[in-house]
């Protein structure tokens, strides 16, 4: 049959399924109106239905049995509705794009052929006989992402199901109609991924639904690793294939899972809102995001001020005190790693014979319990109650003594005075209490004033105990560097001691004190389990130390984890050195996959920064043309801002929408943006930054991570810029952002990685 013939007959499946859809929506209004009343009458009438006697206890029984089952009608009905609400947004789905793909299928041994429609959820015709549209993540489905047309199988819970495909199909279909076709041959040219990576970048994230690659759709189809690990280079799909990946599990176990059970850390805030479109683009609800930083500072006191990752790296790039930065090196490479945890665990023992230190419970300038009482009862319990669990027996000690102390404290002047203070409702209560005893008894009320006065003057103090605010776990963490000595002390174990003390002292956490510091915390006060949460997703992986690893390992004991990243893109220099994204860092069984195909730059841009790509890795272009890289070398670094503003307007006629210049650290995307702002429409990207619009941004590139660009200016690639080697997977990272357009200015003397390229 001929091309455009195929087509007219595909555009007649197309209306038919859409004429049934209208079908089914209609069914759906008319169960959802009746359903709505119904929930409105049962509201409005809740009290008529249920029979309420509450003489004598049997009566109250039944009448709580009767009251338990007019709420459950009620939830019952509002569930139905909601779930209506959801169906009908996914038809609304479907009408406006029904399909993408289309396979024919021989099952053996039967050998009839089925015509297979993908889309992005399950269809069945009104009469729910038959499948108009099969789920992309129903079982046969994956015989469109692992197969071209031939020999062809797939699995099921019964087993494997071998067979033929006879046609593989792509459409393109907006608002109901065919915008394009095509069949594919036994060699893939796959025109749809063509035609996905063609367009301008967006400002949020598209689902990869219609083109999932066979290596991507392993990751996502993963059901058995209980860990499973993604090293992929820049742009082959790593971000997508979790998204992916989260609607296929939420799909598969939906009877047990719910979106709350999955928790995605992401490496920055404007990645958050990024992503944020895919999932519900797929029909499912967003799940929980955080990045790393936030987790951790729910942990940690709120006045103890901690240092985010990027000001981590902004210091790293930019201190010019050649002995700190050293000192700063060795503190971040022995306080990322498993070392520095188990320095921490002998610590940790000792201190269960002596050195937790405390803090007085003072009331009105006056030591009620003192930090030493509090270390004798805590140091009095038994040796083998853990800590966390002999500081509870303090606290509810502290809280018995506190009681004490207020029945002391009550017949003072001083709460009578204080009482004045009172709320009017206090005042109240206590006439009232008053008026209760048949003669008029004035001492009562004041009895009850007093109580009032003592209850608001302690509240605080009682919940800072709940709280376990009297144990310094911050003091205890700064003696470390004090007094323990290590059982293997290195050379630089003094100047780490000298540089924790100053930060402590100042409650000032570095990046890399930061995991070490809640992990040690935890360990004295107890940490949360996050046992509800069954399954992590790790983006840009290899931006964790080992340590963080440890520690998120210990803090999500039933999660099954998802870890991706790149270890090219690795931006903090103790990367390299153990990392989970590193073949041999886990001990434990683990699922390993590779990504080598580079899907985001053209096969220029990719030719271009695979010269210089930090790791052995094989990095392979998707074949897509454009522009080589333009590499321009300015005269003197004056001409700097007039080449940028040409570059932007060369950028503009070719209608690329999105156009970053990217930094390498916040002080050059300052001087940058100072110099741009009154020149063109600019907008400055910071870690604060939670959203951004199309046009032209600057920002420095770890917060560009796993974000793209249509164009990608590097406003300054000379060696005076870029001059360490550890500055290599910055500038990769910064290029590899780049879809159709990179452009990179430098002075006479360009880094060694752009000579590289060059030559
Ligand atoms: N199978 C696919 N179909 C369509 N587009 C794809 C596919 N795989 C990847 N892409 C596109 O390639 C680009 C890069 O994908 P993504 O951001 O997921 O890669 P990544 O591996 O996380 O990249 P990085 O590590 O560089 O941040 C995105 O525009 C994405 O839509």
């Amino acid at each position: 049959m001929s091309h455009d013939k195929n087509i007219v007959e595909e555009q007649k499946r197309v209306d038919e399924v859409i004429q049934e859809i209208n079908i089914i929506e209609e069914k759906l209004y008319s169960k959802a109106g009746g359903l709505k009343e119904s929930i409105i009458d049962l509201r409005k009438n809740f009290w008529d239905d249920v029979t309420v006697n509450l003489d004598e206890p049997d009566d109250v029984i039944e009448t709580q049995a009767s009251l338990k089952q007019q709420a459950e009608l009620l939830a019952e009905r509002e569930r139905s509705h909601g779930k209506i609400g959801k169906q009908l947004k996914t038809l609304a789905r479907l009408k406006d794009s029904p399909y993408f793909g289309r396979i024919d299928f021989k099952e053996r041994p039967r050998n009839e052929e089925e015509q297979i429609y993908i889309g992005i959820a399950s269809l069945m015709d009104q009469h729910e006989e038959d499948f108009l549209i099969y789920d992309w993540r129903a079982p046969i489905s994956s015989l469109y992402y692992d197969f071209p047309p031939g020999e062809a199988s797939y699995q099921t819970i019964d087993g494997t199901i071998t067979g033929e495909i006879t046609l593989k199909r792509q459409f393109i279909i907006r608002q109901g109609n065919i915008k394009g076709m095509f069949d594919t041959g036994v060699t893939i040219v796959d025109n749809l991924l063509q035609d996905a990576l063609g367009n301008n970048a967006s400002t949020t994230m598209k689902s990869i639904v219609a083109t999932i690659q066979k290596e991507q759709n392993k990751i996502i189809r993963n059901e058995h690793s209980k860990l499973l690990v993604v090293q992929g280079v820049a742009g082959s799909g790593k971000t997508s294939a979790v998204l992916q990946r989260i609607a296929y599990l939420l799909y598969r176990f939906r009877e047990n899972l719910n979106s709350e059970n999955l928790l995605l850390f992401s490496p920055n805030p404007l990645f958050s809102s990024y992503i944020s479109n895919v999932l519900p683009e797929l029909g499912e609800a967003n799940i929980s995001q955080t990045t790393y930083l936030d987790f951790l500072k729910e942990g940690i006191e709120k006045d103890i001020a901690i240092e985010s990752p990027f000001e981590q790296m902004e210091f790293t790039l930019t201190c010019k005190d050649e002995q700190l930065l050293a000192s700063r090196q060795q503190n971040m490479n022995l306080k990322s790693s498993i070392d520095f945890k188990s320095i921490l665990d002998d610590y940790l023992s000792s201190l269960l014979i002596s050195g937790i230190q405390f803090r007085n419970i003072t009331f009105r300038n006056e030591i009620l319990i003192s930090k030493e009482s509090i270390s004798k009862y805590f140091y009095s319990l038994e040796n083998n109650i853990s800590i966390p669990n002999r500081i509870e027996l303090v606290s509810k000690w502290l809280l018995k003594e506190l009681r004490v102390i207020q029945d002391r404290e009550k017949p003072k002047e001083w709460v009578l005075e204080q009482a004045e203070l009172l709320e009017k409702e206090e005042y109240l209560q206590a006439y009232y209490e008053n008026q209760r005893v048949d003669e008029e008894d004035f001492s009562i009320e004041e009895d009850v004033l007093r109580t009032q006065v003592i209850k608001r003057y302690f509240a605080p103090i009682r919940k800072q105990i709940k709280q376990f605010a009297f144990v310094h776990t911050l003091a205890t963490y700064r003696q470390l560097f004090i007094d323990w000595e290590p059982s293997t002390v290195s050379d630089e174990w003094d100047t780490i001691c000298e540089l924790s003390i100053d930060y402590l002292t100042n409650k000032f956490l570095t990046w890399e004190d930061a995991t070490a510091y809640r992990y040690f915390r935890g360990k004295i006060i107890g940490d949360k389990e996050h046992r509800g949460v069954r399954h992590l997703f790790i983006d840009e992986a290899q931006d964790y130390s080992a340590f963080q690893f440890a520690y998120i390992q210990e803090v999500f004991p039933y999660a099954r984890m998802t870890l991706v990243g790149d270890i090219n893109q690795a931006i903090f220099s103790y990367a390299s050195t153990e990392n989970p994204l590193v073949p041999n860092f886990f001990d434990e069984s683990f699922e390993r996959i590779v990504l080598t195909k580079s899907y985001r730059s053209t096969k220029q841009i990719v030719e271009f920064t695979k010269k210089f790509a930090p790791g052995g890795e094989i990095i392979e272009p998707f074949e897509r043309d454009g522009d080589p890289p333009n590499v321009i070398f300015l005269e003197s670094i004056s001409k700097q801002t007039e080449e940028i503003i040409n570059s932007i307007a060369r950028f503009k006629d070719k209608q690329f929408e999105t156009i970053a210049i990217l930094c390498k650290t916040l002080k050059e995307s300052n001087d940058i943006f100072d110099m741009l702002k009154d020149k063109v429409a600019i907008k400055q990207i910071t870690e604060e930054t939670y959203a951004f619009d199309k046009g032209i941004v600057v920002l420095p590139v770890y917060l560009a991570k796993g974000i793209e660009f249509d164009a990608v200016i590097i406003p300054d690639g000379s060696l005076e810029h870029y001059n360490q080697e550890s500055d290599r997977t910055l500038f990769y990272t910064a290029c590899t952002r780049a879809m159709h357009s990179l452009t990179i200015l430098t002075t006479n003397n360009p880094c060694s990685f752009l000579q590289e390229a060059l030559n």
